[in-house]
């Protein structure tokens, strides 16, 4: 059976209480903390940096942080968040101009590395680095905004995706980002991800735990 992780986007938490809220998904059921770092130049919004990860991990988080860099460039913000207590760390290929060596840096700095593709970004552009992904996140709206739709045409890329992590024989979580929802995590599940990103169906649920047991009844039979 396949271990899948379910990570709450904090940019749809309560940013006024926000150890408080963390903890309470993580209570609720949730795996991973999802961390969308915005520098309003990549992408248009402005989110948060490395005190917010160091402030949670002093708050008592010991949860997986997966960092997703929205930013350009990146390669400060990496060797940040490493020392703030990032687990995973995942950029953008088209903001760092030597991907291969930003990479490394995560690598070396004791993080787990990704890359994250826009819906545009084709999956074969990972091929030359693949050997140094523990996370291929493919977002499956246009970074930014949280509360978007889910495109459709990302099955297509997460199942070509998924072909190429199973040749590799690496163990590379494959994340989806964007829209994800209890109705649809089964169908994205079945092409391919394992690892599920939700912010507005979890933190804008009554009841997180109620969004959370739902997604994981959804994929319960696959
Ligand atoms: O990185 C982003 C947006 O850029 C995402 O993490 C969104 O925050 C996901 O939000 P929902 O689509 O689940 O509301």
């Amino acid at each position: 059976m396949t271990d899948f992780l379910i990570a709450p986007s904090i940019l749809s938490a309560d940013l006024a209480r926000l150890g408080d809220d963390v903890a309470q998904v993580l209570a609720d059921g949730a795996d991973v903390v999802h961390f969308d770092v915005m520098d309003n130049h990549y992408v248009p919004n402005l989110t948060f940096g490395p005190m917010v990860c160091k402030a949670l991990r002093n708050y008592g988080i010991t949860a997986p942080i997966d960092v997703h860099l929205m930013v350009e460039p990146v390669d400060d913000l990496i060797v940040q968040f490493a020392d703030a207590g990032a687990t995973y760390i995942t950029f953008h290929p088209e903001a760092s101009k030597h991907v291969d060596r930003s990479l490394q840096l995560i690598l070396d700095k004791g993080c787990k590395a990704g890359l994250v593709l826009n819906p545009a970004t084709p999956v074969d552009v990972v091929k030359p680095v693949l050997h140094k992904l523990d996370m291929l996140l493919l977002m499956s709206v246009n970074p930014g905004f949280g509360g978007q739709k889910f495109i459709p045409q990302t099955l297509d890329k997460l199942r070509e995706a998924r072909t190429l992590i199973d040749a590799s024989g690496r163990a590379t979580r494959l994340e989806i980002d964007g829209g994800v929802t209890p109705a649809n995590i089964a169908d994205i599940a079945r092409a391919g991800a394992d690892t599920f990103v939700a912010g507005s169906a979890i933190f804008g649920a009554e009841s997180y735990k109620s969004a959370i047991d739902a997604m994981r009844a959804a994929l319960a039979d696959l």
